[in-house]
């Protein structure tokens, strides 16, 4: 008979073997870093992740694995890769990993967390309710157009002083996702809009640690919540309170004959499934999806603009001649509009090099499996989180000559047409590609002509531009700044 303490050392020792084989690379998964006992790969430089992989790149391969904690994760590099894994084998990587953030705030619900036949079904439900609600039409560019303006007339009143655009340029954004959401604007000063921006704001800046939270997912029961990530799920509870009361106040005004915004259309669904007890169609559902394109439609394009304006500063040659463009094109006594598109290459070509250079989601987001993967003699497992680097294509020397230099002019070919901008894959491929794509594309547009149009950006001290490192969080964005926007009537 085994004495208890015998037991307790076969219990260590069995504990201490399970760990031992999940911190160690299974030789059928494809190459990458050694891992040390116990810790795996956790060493892994995780400040600068997109310049960590390009090393990776070059010592591994274009597909290299990474064991962290529990989970294990495959990272895949270079355009033709990317295209073969998510595009044709689209039926088995398109699924969303197990991640802190899809199981703790969304619930597997939504758009951005669910997978299989839900995230299918409720997908082409909101392209589907968003093209309805405006996508590609004038009314969208009307609502957007709203929200230029009120960001142009806000920097009037700075009168050429140095500001910082970000939290500006966050309220006009989301007011758009507003507007086609509940078919509202807000006031920057209204209580409803400002405490909902800033609980999504303060969950936004902690999304490293959720990150981790999905590597080890016991941080969440630790006293005292020094990671903050019970401040997280308090706040998605009230974001989530709030929505409720609108969606309520939806319910008690819906008319089926005046659809107003996307809740409207997503009623009008939920009654049309009435009865049926397999209907996806819930209140759940629907305040996740909001959720979903709140968040993702908004971040995303501010920081967009943000590039812009850091990048223009830096490259003051480039900036006068797309607003020289836009003058000989579209003159100052109007706003630029979606029509003019077409007639301003150059401005296409600043625009496409803003998106590449800045890289705003540069790993994109994590994908998951519905099977075992087999890909070159490798056997990824069901449960790995796979992730597109974007990063490696826009960088990717083969494709962008000397991609760390901001060059408007590789995207225009000797008579001035447009090239090889189907290779920025910002907004990322296959089937869980951008979905808010073109709405994003509207609003960089206008929002960054107009502006051109109107100022001249300039840093706030001409002795120390803004840089053009990257800070990576739910985006990669550049560093803070502030910048002097001085109208090009005033020229001073
Ligand atoms: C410059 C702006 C934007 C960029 C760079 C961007 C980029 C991305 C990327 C890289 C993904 C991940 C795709 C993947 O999983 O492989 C994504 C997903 C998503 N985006 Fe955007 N996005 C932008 C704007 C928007 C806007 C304006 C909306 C709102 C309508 C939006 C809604 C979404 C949604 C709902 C998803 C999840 C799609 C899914 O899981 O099926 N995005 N976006």
């Amino acid at each position: 008979m085994l004495d208890l303490s015998t037991v307790f050392l076969l219990f260590c020792g069995l504990c201490l073997y399970i760990l031992w084989r999940k911190t160690t690379r299974n030789v059928t998964l494809p190459p990458g870093p050694p891992t040390i006992p116990f810790l795996g790969n956790l060493n892994v430089k995780l400040d600068n992740l997109p310049e960590t992989f390009r090393e990776y790149r070059l010592k591994y391969g274009d597909v290299f694995s990474l064991i962290l904690g529990s989970k294990t994760m495959v990272v895949f590099n270079g355009l033709e890769t990317l295209k073969e894994v998510f595009i044709k084998n689209g039926d088995v990587t398109s699924e969303r990993p197990d991640m802190f953030i899809a199981k703790e705030i969304s619930r597997y619900k939504g758009i951005a967390s669910s997978s299989g036949p839900r995230w299918k079904e409720h997908r082409t439900f909101a392209i589907g309710a968003l093209r309805e609600f405006g996508f590609g039409k004038k009314s969208l560019e009307s609502k957007v157009m709203e929200e230029v303006e009120v960001l142009i007339k806000a920097i009037e009143e700075k009168r050429g002083t140095p500001f910082n655009i970000r939290g500006l340029l966050t309220l006009c954004v989301s007011n758009i996702m507003c507007s086609i959401n509940f078919g509202q604007r807000y006031e920057h000063t209204d209580e409803f809009f400002m405490s909902l921006l800033e609980k999504i704001n303060e969950n936004l800046s902690n999304t490293n640690i959720m990150f981790v939270a999905t590597i080890f997912p016991f941080l969440k029961h630790i006293p005292f919540d020094p990671f903050g990530l019970k401040r997280n799920l308090h706040n998605a509870d009230d974001v989530e309170k709030h929505l409720t009361l609108v969606i309520k106040e939806h319910e008690d005004t819906y008319d089926e004959k005046y659809l107003r915004d996307y809740v409207d259309v997503y009623l009008k669904r939920m009654k049309s499934e009435g009865g049926n007890p397999n209907s996806t169609f819930d209140h759940e559902q629907l305040l996740k999806t909001i959720g979903d394109l709140f968040v993702a439609g908004t971040e995303t394009t501010s920081t967009a603009v943000q590039w812009f304006i850091v990048l223009l500063i830096n490259h003051p040659e480039v900036q006068t001649l797309m607003r020289q463009e836009i003058s000989d094109v579209i003159g100052t006594s109007r706003y630029p509009c979606m029509d003019d598109r077409g007639k301003l290459p150059y401005t296409e070509a600043v625009l496409h090099e803003v998106l590449r250079f800045g890289c705003i989601a540069p790993l994109a987001v994590p994908h998951g499996l519905t099977k075992d993967f087999n890909y070159k003699g490798h056997v990824i497992p069901k449960d790995a989180m796979l992730i597109p680097n974007l990063h490696s294509v826009l960088n990717d020397p083969e494709i962008f000559e000397e991609p760390e230099k901001f060059k408007p002019s590789r995207f225009l070919d000797a008579d001035r047409k447009l090239v090889n901008v189907d290779k920025v894959l910002v907004f990322s491929l296959g089937r869980r590609v951008c979905p808010g794509e073109s709405l994003a594309r509207m609003e960089f547009f206008l929002f960054t002509t107009s502006l051109v149009q109107r100022f001249k950006l300039l840093p706030s001290d001409p002795n120390k531009l803004p840089s053009l490192k990257g800070k990576l969080g739910i985006t990669l964005g550049p560093e803070q700044f502030t910048f002097r926007a001085v109208g090009v009537e005033s020229q001073n």
